[in-house]
């Protein structure tokens, strides 16, 4: 079993860097803590970054997981390998440019790449939000899978990662910690990145957020709402290249590992993703960009 002790970062192509660079200060928020060799690196709490935005062709390179220690991440190789799962080791300019001291990456079974990373760079200096958005971390990533059930077994058979909640056969919300979920899989048809999250400190930022997003002419994808399965309220809206951000507060917090049995909510039913009920647009998806494993494409 591979203990996933965090979510570390999203790494993610951009034709455009200099406008996705722009709109996650500017509008999300994020700091940019350096930006060298074609790749912006944005934080949103002490981690070094947790979104990447490296110079290139559009689109999700990689999604990042912190591991415990070396040794951890050589069981992880091991266990991976068993499994049949092809796993590269990252060289050390790869490693040097995702600011963690080592990491190895595979596919998942539909192409999603991740990364196990161990050490990712602390940086101590308070962060220095782009705007006051109210952002307090980096919350969780959302993948797309074409079967949501199959990502489950992956995630679960090979990981940590237990669900919190189902949504049908749309999406699995899965918790690596007391956190309703850190990692979720959304139905899509192809392998992408449905979204990015993070937490802000309260209801009135989400609010707030909602009418700085709208008075600047952000697209909002859905929101403001509920969701009934973390409790939390929420606004999604879409940035360049393609890459789905959400703001949210209030997340539940799964402190009873023995107690918590997962719910099993269907889309179909109203309220099922948004108990005030608003408008259920589909969030969008932002395309996994295809390389072959090995090559780390910066
Ligand atoms: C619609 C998506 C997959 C979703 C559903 C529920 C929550 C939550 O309970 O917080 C999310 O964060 C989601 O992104
Ligand atoms: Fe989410």
């Amino acid at each position: 079993m591979i203990e996933l002790t965090d979510i570390a970062y999203v790494r993610s192509g951009a034709a455009d860097l200099d406008t996705a660079v722009r709109f996650a200060v500017d509008v999300v928020g994020m700091e940019l803590t350096a930006q060298e060799d074609g790749v912006a690196y944005l934080r949103a709490d002490p981690r070094h970054h947790c979104l990447a935005l490296v110079e290139g062709e559009s689109g999700v390179i990689s999604s990042g997981f912190t591991l415990r220690d070396e040794d951890a991440l050589a069981d992880a190789e091991t266990e991976l390998e068993k499994a049949g799962v092809t796993v590269a080791r990252g060289d050390a300019a790869a490693a040097r440019s995702r600011r963690v001291r080592d990491f190895l990456s595979f596919d998942d079974p539909f192409g999603n790449r991740i990364e196990l990373v161990i050490d990712q760079v602390t940086l101590t200096a308070p962060v220095r939000y782009g705007r006051e958005a109210g952002i307090t971390e980096f919350g969780h990533l959302c993948l797309d899978a074409p079967d949501v059930r199959e990502a489950y077994r992956f995630w679960n058979g090979h990981f940590n990662a237990r669900v919190s909640d189902w949504i049908g056969d749309w999406a699995c919300l899965m918790r690596i910690d007391p956190v309703h979920h850190k990692l979720a899989v959304f139905q899509g048809s192809q392998p992408g990145l449905c979204h990015i999250n993070f937490q802000v400190g309260s209801l009135d930022d989400v609010m707030r957020n909602w009418h700085f997003l709208e008075a600047n002419g952000v697209e909002i994808e859905m929101g403001p709402g509920r969701h009934p399965q973390s409790t939390a309220v929420f606004v999604y809206f879409k940035g360049p290249e393609g890459i789905t951000y959400e703001y949210s507060w209030g997340v539940r917090l799964i402190t009873d590992e023995d107690a918590w049995r997962p719910r099993y909510f269907d889309p179909a039913e109203i309220g099922s993703i948004d108990m005030w009920q608003g408008p259920t647009r589909r969030v969008h998806t932002q395309p996994q960009i295809r390389r072959p494993l090995g090559s780390t494409g910066k």
